[in-house]
């Protein structure tokens, strides 16, 4: 088949390449002309483990191409996908201009039978005002299906949960659609959920929320869990056994980041609230995120007996590891806290080193914790989590580290002479 893909992102990056290596012709567009120049030599604008391997094979084998003729491509393909970005607005919607505009190409290029898949995060209802506007636009209602197909990947394993998938949501309203949208992912062997587009669209906005609803309640239990002595890797542990539950996103820490949790379950309330449904759940989940950095900052400055003038080192600045995303980053607006302390903050970052008022960059992690008083690791990182507790230990003026993510092994660090303070065990 031959695939356009409007959008050169993450997720219209890796969906190209998986989409090339499973034998289509795909043309993955994108308005800005120095991404598609970079994405042509074979270098990815964004850092994903194993995507450069896989784009630098689909160019090579003459089925990946990367392109700003965007319309040039819809017109000439039968399945356009949309990957655009749907950011966040300031009241909580999410912001459809990207797609706007790429509907209104649509409209200009269509000439013949078109699927249009909807791959990007939309609101319940965007796919019938998308197939709308077409049918006001003068493309005729036998030319166009629309097709709701969320995305469902993690940044950092996208490629990963791409090809192996634990379900493929295709929502259409008509069966030939859906046929032929389960066709292009032929090879890959998944749970195919195939529905009405509303449910499709519904489908990922609630798995989100409830990630976001997963990890904010372990976050809460952390702090019950500190109050009464217990520790939260355990109980979690001990909870997400019971296979009705599960063990994952049951991670306690400074709390979820990243450019979807955040934006869906207030694109989520948004929607809701337009419909009279007060979403409680999804507020309170937002409510013990915010203030996760707060409690934590509390307990900062209680291990730091007093020092009201600290040197803190912060490693880990993306919004989880194995990721060059900052997007509404924990550990970026942890860092900015601890600025507004009047705190002297030194951060280390294995990919990143974006300019914040009042925190100085190292090159090296052992370089930022010379003289701090204490160490926050606020994100994962492989090559943070195996550091060399000694050295840490001999390069550090004061002793406290603060594992934000709960990754550290606390009695090797406090063999070493360090203060190990969790988060959720005490
Ligand atoms: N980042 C992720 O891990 C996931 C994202 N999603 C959803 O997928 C969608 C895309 O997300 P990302 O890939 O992160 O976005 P992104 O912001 O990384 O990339 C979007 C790209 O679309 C391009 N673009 C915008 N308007 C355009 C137009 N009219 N014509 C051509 N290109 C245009 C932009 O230049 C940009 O390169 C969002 O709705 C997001 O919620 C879903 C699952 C995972
Ligand atoms: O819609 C999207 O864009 C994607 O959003 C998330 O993926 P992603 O944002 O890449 O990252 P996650 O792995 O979900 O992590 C999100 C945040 O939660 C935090 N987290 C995750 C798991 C956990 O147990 N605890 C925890 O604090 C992470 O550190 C990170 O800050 C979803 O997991 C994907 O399924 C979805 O496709």
């Amino acid at each position: 088949m031959n695939i356009c893909i409007v959008g050169a992102g993450y997720v219209g990056i890796t969906t190209a390449a998986v989409l090339s290596e499973l034998g289509h012709i795909v043309y993955c567009t994108d308005r800005i002309a120095s991404k598609i120049a970079r994405l042509n030599k074979g270098e990815i604008p964004i850092y994903e483990p194993g995507l450069e391997e896989l784009v630098a094979r689909g160019i090579q084998n003459g089925t990946l191409f990367f392109d700003t003729e965007v319309r040039a491509h819809m017109a000439a393909c039968p399945i356009v996908m949309i990957a655009v970005g749907t950011p966040p607005r300031r009241d909580g919607s999410a912001d459809m201009s990207y797609l706007d505009s790429v509907v209104a190409d649509l409209a200009a290029s269509i000439k013949s039978h078109t699927i249009v898949i909807v791959k990007s995060t939309v609101p319940p209802g965007q796919s019938d005002w998308i197939e709308s506007r077409l049918h006001e636009a003068g493309v005729p209602e036998q030319w166009v299906d629309v097709v709701s197909n969320p995305e469902f990947l993690r940044e950092g394993t996208a490629l990963q949960d791409s090809i192996h998938p634990d379900r493929i949501v295709i929502g259409a309203k008509r069966e030939q659609a859906s046929r032929v949208v389960k066709e292009m992912y032929r090879s890959i062997e998944s749970e195919y959920v195939l529905t009405e587009r509303i449910d499709a669209e519904m489908i990922k906005y609630v798995s989100n929320a409830f990630l976001a609803i997963k990890i904010s309640f372990i976050n809460e239990i952390a702090r019950v869990c500190e109050a009464f002595g217990a520790d939260v890797t355990t109980v979690a542990k001990g909870v997400g056994l019971d296979q009705r539950i599960g063990p994952r996103f049951l991670q306690a820490g400074l709390g979820y980041g990243g450019s979807c949790l955040p934006k869906d379950i207030n694109a989520l309330s948004y929607v809701a609230g337009t419909k009279g449904v007060k979403l409680k759940m999804l507020h309170a989940a937002r409510t013990i995120n915010r203030t996760q950095l707060d409690v934590y900052l509390h307990k900062l400055k209680q291990a730091l007996d007093g020092n009201d003038q600290p040197t803190i080192a912060v490693w880990g600045a993306t919004f989880k590891e194995n990721t060059d995303d900052t997007r509404f980053s924990q550990a970026i607006a942890f860092m900015k806290k601890l600025v507004r302390q009047g705190w002297k903050v030194k951060a280390y970052d294995p990919l990143v080193s974006p300019p914040i008022r009042g925190v100085s960059w190292s090159q090296h992690p052992y370089e930022a914790i010379v003289g701090a008083d204490a160490l926050v690791l606020a994100t994962g990182w492989d090559e943070l989590i195996h550091a060399d507790w000694a050295s840490v230990s001999e390069q550090m003026k004061g002793n406290v580290v603060l594992d934000g993510r709960n990754l550290l092994d606390s009695t090797l660090l406090e063999a070493a002479g360090l203060r190990y303070v969790g988060v959720g065990r005490s």
